[in-house]
Order: structure tokens, then C-alpha cells, then sequence
């Protein structure tokens, strides 16, 4: 769906499809365990998000140069121009590269030249996040802070991702102050598969200003209705939702509840390469099974711009607004 929409809620390493982990196998001689494209699909089946994030970070061994990371984000890029993105906000697990090896200036140089130069090649302006992943140590969080520090002008915000539950925002309250020291902004997954604690956590210890999922606030009726006079936008992921049995069918997906109760709901895809779509197919898809209407689909575009840490340029911020209003569904 074609909707003029920014996505906030992306993982770079979730874009990684079939057919460029082999491409990029093969020129780094790393070997895979299956035997084509075809057979890793097969593998994409999952029952909870840790089924999800063994096979993600294992594929990951195919990522090891500048250029492998700028292909990442070009392809990435492309798909999503085509899909009505106009504005992409990326995630992306230096923890996840540095631990095998890869040196983190390798990962954020590849990825901010694909992203320096998407405005001009794919229309859409982009900002990169820096996750920590919370299963690791607060130590070694704040050890990638101060690896990337060479970096910072590439990256406007931090996050936290990977195994939820066990491991509550609280444990990063000091990268999280020192990031905050350092001008970045903050989200934060939680409420994914962790309880509606882990939201409260997010805001009140990490100072986090969006949430990732949050779909579990909808278990605490007083966490709604903070959320609501807030304005904190959750950036809901439902296809994700559904394959990681976070949810049993899209059809039962709580987005629709969401929405009436007020919350600043944003649609994304999180790792498309493995929940089966884009977030113009997400758009489509709670089309199709939640019958949301085309306004409440415009809604959802609105929000992901009203959401969007733009500030700094209100002027591109009521460009792309106009252009959802504007927007004439086939
Ligand atoms: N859905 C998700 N939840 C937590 N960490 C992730 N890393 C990549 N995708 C994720
Ligand atoms: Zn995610």
C-alpha cells in the first residue's frame, strides 16, 4: 500500500532475505546450514521471540563488511520506497556484530552510507537507533555506547531489544542516563512478551519517549490510560505479533481496541524478511483481517509522522503530512 507512512519500528538485520544471506555467504565464504534458499525458509517457523532471534542472529554471520551492511540498507531501502515509505527510523544490534568480530565502525559506516545517500537515490529520509540487546550485560551496553562514541553524528537515538522477559529496562538505567547525557533520544521494546511492568520501567527509569510493541498495556487499564494523556506512541508490529505467537491470528490482533482507546498506535514491520511483509503489507494485511477503514489507515499514517523524531524539522514534518492527507486510496 502505497500510503505515504514512516516506519519507526524496523530492525536492519530483520531485512536480511534468503537470497542476499546466500549472495553475501558466498562472497564471504561463510558457510550456512541449509542447503538453498528454499530450505532456510523452511525454517521460519517460530513459536516465541528467543525460536525467532536463535535463527536472526545466526544468519547474521554473513554480515562482515561496509559494503555488506550499505547492500543491507539499499535493499531495505528500495522495498520500502516502493511501499510508500517516506521516512525510516532504523534499528540495528552493533552487540550482535561486535561480539563475532566485526568491528562496530564497520557496521554504523556501512549503514550511514546507504542512508546519507536515500533521500536522494529512494526519497526517504532515515535516521539510524542504536539497540543495546538486554540479555547482554549493562556493562557491555555501555561499553558499544562508548565504542560508537567516533560515530554519534550518525545516530540520533538509543534502544533496547533481543529476550524480554528476565531482563527489565530497569537493568539499563545507566547507559540510558548516559545517552541522554550525550543528546540522544530514547525507546525501548517493552510489553512485547514482557508484562505491562516493563512499560512503566521504560518510561519511568529509562525516560524512554516511544515504545516498541507495548502490545501487553492493554492487560492495565491505569497503563492505557497514561499512555493516552501522554501521547506516547507504541509502535505495534502485528504480522510480528502474529508469528511470534504474541497473538493467535491477525484477525484477534488488539490494534482495533487500541486505536478506540485512544493510544498513539503506529504500524511497522519489524523483520520482514521473516513475518512475511513490508509495512505497506502490514498496512494491507489489518486491512484485509481487521477491517480497518481507509481513514483509520490514514490515521495510523498520521501517527507514524506525528510519532517520527522529526523536531528538528517541523517543516519536513507537515510536508509528509500533507502528503497523507493528500493521499487518494486507488
Ligand atoms: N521483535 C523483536 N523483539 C525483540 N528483539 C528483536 N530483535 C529483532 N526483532 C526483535
Ligand atoms: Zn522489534
Amino acid at each position: 500500500m502505497h500510503l505515504p507512512k514512516a516506519e519507526l519500528h524496523l530492525h536492519i538485520e530483520g531485512t536480511l532475505e534468503p537470497e542476499l544471506a546466500f549472495a553475501l555467504a558466498g562472497r564471504n565464504g561463510v558457510v550456512l546450514p541449509y542447503a538453498d534458499t528454499e530450505e532456510l525458509r523452511t525454517a521460519y517457523l517460530f513459536d516465541d521471540l528467543q525460536s525467532f532471534l536463535d535463527l536472526y542472529y545466526a544468519l547474521m554471520a554473513v554480515l562482515r563488511t561496509e559494503d555488506d551492511f550499505a547492500e543491507l540498507a539499499d535493499a531495505y531501502l528500495a522495498r520500502a520506497a516502493a511501499q510508500g515509505v517516506r521516512h525510516a527510523e532504523i534499528f540495528f544490534d552493533p552487540q550482535a556484530h561486535t561480539d563475532r568480530g566485526v568491528p562496530i565502525g564497520t557496521v554504523i559506516e556501512g549503514l550511514g552510507r546507504a542512508l546519507e545517500r536515500s533521500e536522494e537515490t529512494h526519497g526517504i529520509s532515515t535516521q539510524l537507533i542504536m539497540c543495546f540487546l538486554r540479555d547482554k550485560s549493562a556493562e557491555s551496553a555501555l561499553e558499544t555506547l562508548e565504542a560508537a562514541k567516533p560515530h554519534l553524528h550518525r545516530i540520533s537515538a538509543v534502544g533496547l531489544d533481543s529476550a524480554e522477559v528476565g531482563h527489565p529496562p530497569a537493568k539499563f538505567r545507566e547507559v540510558y542516563a548516559a545517552a541522554t547525557a550525550l543528546g540522544l533520544r530514547k525507546v525501548a521494546h517493552a510489553g512485547e512478551e514482557g508484562p505491562p511492568e516493563y512499560v512503566r520501567e521504560a518510561l519511568d527509569v529509562l525516560g524512554v519517549e516511544r515504545i516498541d510493541h507495548g502490545l501487553r498495556c492493554m492487560e492495565d487499564p491505569e497503563l492505557v490510560d497514561r499512555l493516552v494523556s501522554e501521547r506516547i506512541p507504541l509502535t505495534l508490529c502485528p504480522l510480528s505479533n502474529v508469528r511470534l505467537r504474541a497473538v493467535d491470528v491477525l484477525e484477534e490482533h488488539p490494534l482495533p481496541a487500541m486505536m478506540a482507546a485512544g493510544l498513539l498506535c503506529t504500524v511497522n514491520s519489524d523483520d520482514p524478511a521473516y513475518f512475511g511483509g513490508y509495512v505497506g503489507d502490514t498496512f494491507h494485511a489489518v486491512h484485509e483481517a481487521l477491517g480497518l477503514d481507509r481513514e483509520q489507515l490514514r490515521t495510523l499514517a498520521r501517527n507514524s509522522f506525528e510519532a517520527a523524531f522529526l523536531d528538528h524539522d517541523e517543516e519536513r514534518r507537515a510536508r509528509y503530512l500533507s502528503e497523507v492527507e493528500a493521499y487518494a486510496f486507488d
